[in-house]
């Protein structure tokens, strides 16, 4: 028996990241070769705008996919997030050079008002909601706390895209596939100051660190890297990375959503506690998921180096929290 649709609410439908993603959840990358789906658009209410996500779904039409058995365009985030089981929240300036992400809020922290609060509205109490708008930790709390019928664990700020990038760099390293890491985790904001932690990562089953073993590297090239990685792709291309943020969303929903076999990812989410985070902060853990949940990955050493990072990317997201204080 064919399974039941599920609705999934994009925003930013038209910008570059939805152009990169929503083929891909309508081919059943994200929900399953089995999961038939109904996309949910949203784009601002400009003329502009509507027109080119007018084209996109023309282009999802002429795909004919099998499992997208429904498409809506909308406007207004009250109907477009009606009953909706996974909202992904791209919709957002993305910056240019010469900015950091946390400029971006200004510009991005009362969209995620909006939103939050439409979905509190009208999503379905289960919705599972991924922020990809940056300032992306800090526009996840702010949808969070615009919510407060919905349970905060449902939302969650995309720190994947760190992951994955950590995964290549530490792979391009040892000369070892991508696909043989396992154990990693990136810690904190997805901004420069992110920890990317490959002490307890092992590939093919040896361990990173005695495989690279130079703190060095880890120090002044691994970390710096990964964490400045966004800017050189605007400084390469004059834009902001698309394609391989649309994979990390797939990457990030499609392992909520249907489990990791016990194997790590990172999902930025706000804090229960763990590892001395206060509480509800939208931070990057370590976590498994099964059964549509995330699990924090308990009981980590965390040395002196590594707490030494930890507080300066928990000390940014408490001033990005602070900053956005009178929106809440
Ligand atoms: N968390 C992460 O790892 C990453 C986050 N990003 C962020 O994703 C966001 C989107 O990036 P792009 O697609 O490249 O930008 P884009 O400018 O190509 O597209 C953004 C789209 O969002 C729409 N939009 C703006 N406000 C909206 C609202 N209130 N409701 C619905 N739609 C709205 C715009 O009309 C535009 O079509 C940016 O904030 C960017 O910084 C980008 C890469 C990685
Ligand atoms: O750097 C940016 O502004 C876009 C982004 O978040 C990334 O590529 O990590």
């Amino acid at each position: 028996m064919s399974k039941k649709p599920v609705r999934v609410a994009v925003t930013g439908a038209a910008g570059q990241i939805g152009y990169a993603l929503l083929f891909r959840i309508a081919s059943g990358e994200m929900l399953g070769k089995d999961q038939p789906v109904i996309l949910q658009l949203l784009e601002i209410p400009d003329e502009k705008a509507q027109n080119a996500l007018k084209g996109v779904i023309m282009e999802l039409e002429d795909c004919a996919f099998p499992l997208l058995v429904g498409i809506e365009a909308h406007s207004d985030p009250m109907t477009a997030f009606k009953d909706t089981d996974y909202a992904l929240l791209v919709g957002a300036r993305p910056r240019g050079p010469g900015m950091e992400r946390a400029d971006l809020l200004a510009a991005n922290a009362q969209i995620f008002t909006v939103q939050g609060k439409a979905l509190n509205a009208v999503a379905s109490r289960n919705v599972k909601v991924l922020v990809v708008g940056n300032p992306a930790n800090t526009n996840a709390y702010i949808a969070m706390k615009s919510a407060p019928d919905l349970p905060a664990k449902n939302f969650t700020a995309m720190l994947r895209l760190d992951h994955n990038r950590a995964a290549s760099q530490i792979a391009s390293k040892t000369g070892k596939a991508v696909a043989g890491i396992e154990k990693l985790a990136v810690w904190g904001n997805h901004s420069p100051t992110m920890y990317a932690d490959y002490r307890f990562a092992t590939i093919d089953g040896q361990s990173v660190k005695t495989l690279i073993n130079d703190e060095a590297w880890n120090r002044d090239v691994f970390l710096p890297t990964v964490g400045k990685r966004g800017a050189a792709i605007i400084a390469a291309r004059g834009l902001s990375s698309a394609a391989s943020a649309a994979n990390a969303a797939i990457d990030h929903m499609r392992d909520w959503a249907l489990g990791t076999n016990g194997k790590w990812v990172t999902m930025g989410i706000p804090s229960d506690g763990s590892y001395g985070i206060p509480k509800d902060v939208m931070f990057g853990y370590p976590v498994t998921c099964e059964g549509g949940e995330y699990k924090i990955v308990q009981g980590l050493e965390i040395d002196a180096f590594s707490q030494e990072c930890i507080n300066k990317t928990l000390k940014e997201l408490t001033d990005e929290q602070d900053g956005v204080k009178h929106l809440l």
